[in-house]
């Protein structure tokens, strides 16, 4: 019960607040003219790993300068662990923040202080004596796998123990939530996939719930449950990652999604003509349990046949997730056949067009 996964798929806690970390409802932030932030209403349910998605400008520096209490909302409600946070005073703030761990895309680490000393530092600030905070942070040190860094100081890191010196600081108080902005954009995907992992891992160990906030859709493929798409100050999309990703209901989602997405290859594209003759080319969406079946009864349908020109199946969460494009021929209605087999089944069928001969 302590998987982040048992929280995926019940809404009606979230909505009930039972197990909201963070609750934002309505809320405005306008700028003069510009609405930084226009109308959000978001829950980051305790235990899930939350990505909040947007391209720059979107709003999402606002976004989390709210939910700090650096900036104040025009109106709406910001709740943390269910107390309203925007009628406090900066005193009040206080102990709000040390609910909320942060790390940085520029890691943010005191470059006097050593490595144990700057995971301990927020619990000085709690009042903890030193030995209480050294034995925290080599406790933090070691969940991080950098047990033997700590008396070095941060130049002597490589920018991934970097982040890892930058999640134990950040974990030291016990926050309720995991704040993440932009935190893997300086790092190079290996180092990204391993500090995903780490986070991963940590919100399975400790059951620690993570807001994430990131440009980059690969980021929430891998680590995310749910995703919400921030686009001029709304969130104009929001589900579990694996429906977002098979089925996506705005153009901004989709262009964000097309880097890592499947596509035509451009040399077939190239060639795509509207006039109905020579092979008909069909982009094909599915997921779910069929998906793995789905080319298989295709070819037993059609007596002309067709061909995969490129695609296959994804797993996300666990989930099925084929896209794919096949050619079809113009022989025996071939086309028609195919389209309403594959939609029988379930399938998104796009027609992209036709190319004549094959390529
Ligand atoms: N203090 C401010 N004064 C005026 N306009 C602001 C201020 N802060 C943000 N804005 C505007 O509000 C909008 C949202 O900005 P914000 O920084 O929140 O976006 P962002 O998604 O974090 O972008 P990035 O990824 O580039 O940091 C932008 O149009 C920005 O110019």
């Amino acid at each position: 019960m302590t998987s982040h996964h048992s929280f995926v798929g019940q809404p009606a806690d979230a909505e009930s607040g039972r197990d909201a970390v963070v609750r934002l409802s309505g809320v405005h932030r306008h700028f003069g003219q510009t609405p930084a932030i226009d109308g959000v209403s978001l829950t980051v349910r305790k235990g899930e790993i939350l990505g909040l998605i947007g391209r720059s400008g979107a709003g999402k520096s606002t976004l989390i300068r709210c939910l700090n209490g650096l900036e104040r909302p025009d109106r709406g409600s910001i709740q943390i662990e269910g107390r309203e946070i925007t009628g406090l005073s900066e005193e009040e703030l206080q102990p709000v923040r040390r609910r909320i761990g942060m790390i940085f895309q520029h890691f943010n680490l005191l470059s006097a202080k050593t490595v144990e000393e700057n995971v301990a530092l927020p619990l000085k600030i709690e009042g903890w004596t030193k030995e209480k905070r050294l034995a925290r942070a080599a406790e933090l040190l070691d969940l991080v796998g950098l047990s033997g860094k700590a008396k070095s100081y941060p130049k002597a890191l490589s920018g991934g123990q970097k982040q890892r010196v930058g999640i134990a600081r950040a974990l030291a108080a016990k926050p309720a939530l995991l704040l993440s902005d932009e935190a893997t954009s300086a790092l190079d995907p290996e180092t990204t996939a391993a500090i995903l992992d780490l986070l991963k891992d940590i919100n399975a160990k400790l059951g620690l719930t993570i807001l994430l906030i990131t440009h980059e859709m690969e980021v929430i493929r891998t680590i995310a449950d749910r995703v919400a798409v921030i686009d001029a100050g709304r969130i104009i999309e929001e589900g579990s990652v694996w429906s977002v990703f098979a089925n996506p209901h705005t153009e901004t989602t989709r262009s964000m999604l097309a880097g890592i997405r499947t596509k035509l290859p451009p040399h077939v594209a190239a060639r795509l003509e509207g006039e109905p003759k020579g092979e008909t080319i069909l982009g094909v969406d599915l997921s779910g349990p069929n998906a793995g079946y789905l080319l298989a009864g295709l070819s037993g349908e059609l007596s002309g046949g067709f061909r995969l020109i490129h695609g296959g199946i994804d797993h996300i969460q666990q989930q099925s997730v084929a896209r794919f494009f096949i050619g079809v021929p113009p022989l025996a209605e071939g086309p028609a056949r195919a389209i309403a087999y594959l939609e029988r089944h379930g399938a998104k069928v796009e027609v992209l067009g036709h190319v004549p001969g094959h390529d």
